[in-house]
Order: structure tokens, then sequence, then C-alpha cells
């Protein structure tokens, strides 16, 4: 049995009031309107909410959120158990006072004035009262989802993928990579992409960059987001991106050094957050090192990606919990790609380890539309999670997002057209053959 097929119970976990010092995270870009927009000083005003699912949420209501360059923590007296006993922990408390934009809500427990329409009160039941009542979805088919496929797909087709995703209600929606047209030349077009929907509203576009060349051109082409990508493998890191992990970590704090000048935020991805096709099991200490660093560097919020598919709750959460152990204040998980294709048992996999984050208040998902993906570096990374399914499980579970499940399935079915096959998400298909309205389940 390899490392990566031993079995990880609970009993070997880490209980959470064993760790000390966690620090809710408030990974959220919010900056002020009319204030300095400097790295480390601003805050966006918000605006209501408006997709075709929104809530009544009164946004004036919600509490602190942290910008990424300030570590504060918000103030959560008004947030749950979970909240209340990191809140006790937590030393840099602030309320923040603003309104936030919902597209920079990325980890949210907020006090909300839902009138409960569409929700069925599941999270008041004392088991799943501290779950996050708005989870914030990054969308990654139009990068992650595509840059794996072999026939280049048009930049108009791209383009009008990402405009039916920001419709339906995605703030975040991963849009290209600015990396060598030699390694990945699905997205050699991403200039061309970026000059078309970087004034898009209503959503941040992040791009991935590898490295300072790959940043300058994202911000030439109009990229007000970036994303750098570090593994916790450094066989994944050398075949990724032809350096070792230390090497990356050096490109990266001159990536986030040029973006702080600029005011650009920068996510941080971990890949291989549990295991490597080459290396197994990788260390949770090792994750927790790499997220630091890139956390460190100013990072504003750190995706954990199980690059092959090979979580479960067990490893899953040991990694996680390894980071809030050791300190990592941002942390952005639930990425989780399958191995082997659209099997029901990953599936399932896939939303109990959902579930898990759920329950430890982490609410950003990383997802993508139709379960497109696929890393071309990574053997036997098949596929992602479909953003479908996830808002699908999180609308039946009352959590919010703000995504129009209807218009959702349009993108994904166009994309899935495009491509000439089916939609890889269940929901998707599963909807496809029922006449009510979608969004209505
Ligand atoms: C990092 C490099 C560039 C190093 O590639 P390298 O070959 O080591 O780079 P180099 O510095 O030796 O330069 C070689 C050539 O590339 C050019 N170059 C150098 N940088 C750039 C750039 N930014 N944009 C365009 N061109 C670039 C550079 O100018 C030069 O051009 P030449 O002189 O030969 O004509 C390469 O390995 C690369 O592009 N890798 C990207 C691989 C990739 O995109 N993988 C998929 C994304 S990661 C992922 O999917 C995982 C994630 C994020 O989803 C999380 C998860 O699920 O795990």
């Amino acid at each position: 049995m390899s490392s990566l097929e031993e079995p990880l119970g609970f009993d070997k976990l880490p209980s959470m009031s064993t760790i000390d010092g966690i620090q809710r995270f408030s990974a959220g870009a919010c900056r002020p309107r009319g204030e300095d927009m400097g790295m480390g000083t601003c805050w966006i005003e918000g605006r209501s909410c408006s997709t075709s699912n929104s809530c009544d949420e009164d946004y004036e209501e919600y509490t602190g959120e942290a910008f990424p360059w300030r570590r504060h923590v918000r103030d959560v007296s008004e947030g749950g158990a979970f909240n209340r006993r990191a809140s006790s922990l937590s030393k840099n408390r602030m309320k923040c006072g603003h309104v936030c934009d919902s597209r920079y809500l990325p980890d949210l427990q907020y006090r909300s004035k839902c009138n409960g329409r569409g929700v069925r009160g599941i999270t008041n039941k004392p088991f799943l009262k501290d779950i996050p009542k708005f989870v914030k979805m990054v969308e990654v088919g139009p990068r992650d989802g595509l840059q794996n496929e072999k026939n280049i797909v048009p930049t108009s087709v791209k383009v009008e993928l990402i405009r039916r995703l920001v419709s339906s209600g995605l703030t975040v929606v991963e849009a290209t990579s600015f990396v060598s047209p030699k390694w990945v030349p699905q997205l050699a077009d991403a200039k061309d992409v970026m000059k078309a929907v970087h004034n898009m509203e209503d959503a941040r576009l992040p791009v991935l960059t590898p490295n300072l060349k790959g940043f300058e051109a994202a911000v030439a082409a109009g990229a007000k987001e970036v994303a750098v990508f570090a593994s916790a493998s450094d066989s994944f890191s050398k075949s990724n991106i032809n350096c070792s992990i230390e090497e990356s970590l050096v490109r990266y704090r001159a990536v986030c050094a040029a973006a702080k000048e600029l005011s650009v935020p920068v996510r941080g991805y971990v890949s291989c957050a549990v295991g490597c096709p080459v290396e197994g099991a990788i260390p949770p200490s090792k994750v927790a090192y790499v997220a630091k660093e890139l956390y460190n560097m100013g990072c504003f919020e750190i995706s954990l990606a199980d690059t092959i598919g090979v979580g479960t709750p067990g490893n899953t959460l040991q990694s996680t919990l390894s980071l809030l152990r050791n300190k990592v204040c941002g942390l952005s998980g639930a990425k989780k790609k399958k191995v082997c294709g659209l099997s029901r048992k990953q599936s399932l996999l896939a939303f109990v380890l959902r579930f898990c984050f759920l329950l430890m208040g982490i609410s950003t998902v990383d997802s993508s539309v139709a379960g497109l993906g696929g890393c071309p570096y990574a053997k036997g990374a098949s596929g992602n999670v479909a953003t479908e399914d996830v808002v699908y499980m999180l609308n039946g579970l009352g959590v919010k997002t703000n995504v129009d499940l209807a218009k959702l399935k349009l993108a994904g079915d166009f994309i899935s057209d495009h491509l000439g096959r089916q939609s890889g998400s269940k929901t998707a298909i599963a909807l496809g053959r029922v006449t009510a309205d979608a969004s209505k389940i």
C-alpha cells in the first residue's frame, strides 16, 4: 500500500481545541472608496446584491473583513462558536465597519439579514449552525479548465465563456495565464483574452503569473489581480514551472513586491497540498511552510490545491489544520480535482471534503464550470469539481453564493457544446432532464 493509500482516521487528527493560536483568517480584499488605494490601507465599498438569485442581505450589516496587506482580524463578535473561539485567540481584532463589495468577500462569516427566502433553515440546526452563510466561489474554468484542452479554443469562445460566468453571478473568474506559450499553448492568447474582458464589471478576473515576465505582461494587458502558484512537492514544481520550491518562492517574492508597488492583489496556490503523483503523500508541515511563505510575501488568500485528487477528509483536514497550527492566517481551501473522471464515488468524496471545509468555517471554494480541467504537468489530474455541483450542494444547505444556477448551467452547456462533450457536472446533467426551474430546486 502506498503512503497515499494508507487510511488516515479522524482519531489521528489533532482536535481543534488542541490547536493553539488559531487565527481565523480574513483574506478578502475589501478596499475603501476614496481612501488610499495603496496596499495595506484600502478597503472597497460594496454594492447591494443584484444577481438574479439575489438575497436580501443588507451588506451594511456585514462585520469586518481584512484586507490582504493589513492582516486585521475582523470583529467576529456576532459570528458563530468557531468565530468566537477564534476571535478570543486573535491578536489584531479590528472591526471593519465598511460595506464590503461581495466580489471581495472571500471568507465571510457575516451577520446577515436574509429573509430566508429559499433557505431551508438547515443551517440553524445545531450541527450546522457554524457553517458559513455565504461562500465565495472562485471559478477556474476559463484558465485551469481549458489549459489542458488539446484543441485550441478560439479566443472569442473563451471571452464568451467568461462573460456568461460573470453574468451568472460569479464574482471571481480566473481568466487565463501569462505563462510560456511553449509550455501551455492553449493559453497563448492570454493578452487578447484580457484585453477583451479586463473592463468587465462585477467581477475580479485574476490571471496566473509564474514570474515577473508574466506579471508585467498581465498588468500591461489590463489584469487587476494575479495569482502565483507554488507547490508543496519539489518534483511537481520542477515539472510544472521548471524550478524547485525555493526557487519558485524567490520568483514569487519578486512578483509580490512588484504587485505591491501597483496595488495589485496576489492570490497564492499551493499545489499538491495532499499528494503528488511522484512523491506520494506530502507532509502537512511542508504544505504549511509553502502556504506561510506565500502569505508572508503578501498573498491575500491561499488556495490549497489537491492537484491530483487524492484528498480524503482525513488527509485534507490534516493539511488544513497544519496551516492553522502554523498560524498561516490566510487559507482558502477546497479545490479538489478528481483522479478518475466523473465516477459517483469521487464526486461524493469531493462533496464530503467541501462539507468538512464548511464545518471548519472555510468559505472560499475553487471549482470549474462543467468540471473542466486538469494540469498538463500533473499526471492524473483529470478534472475539477464542477461549479454547478458545488453551487447546488450549497443551495441545498441554505448557504448563499449569489450564483444563478440556471445561468451557470447554460455557461457550462455552452463550453461543453463547444468542446463536443457532455458536461462534467452531475447536477447539470440531472437538471437538463428536469423541466422545473433549476434555480428553485
Ligand atoms: C515558468 C516557466 C515560464 C519557466 O519556463 P522556463 O523554460 O524554465 O523559462 P526560462 O526563464 O528559461 O525562459 C524560457 C522561455 O520562456 C519565456 N518565458 C518565461 N516566462 C514567460 C512568461 N511568463 N510568459 C511568456 N514567456 C515566458 C522566456 O522569455 C524564454 O523565451 P525564449 O527566449 O526561449 O523565446 C514555464 O515553466 C511555464 O510557463 N510554466 C507554466 C506551467 C503552467 O502553466 N502549468 C499549469 C498551471 S499550474 C496549475 O494548473 C496548478 C493550479 C494553479 O491549478 C493549482 C493546482 O491545481 O495544483
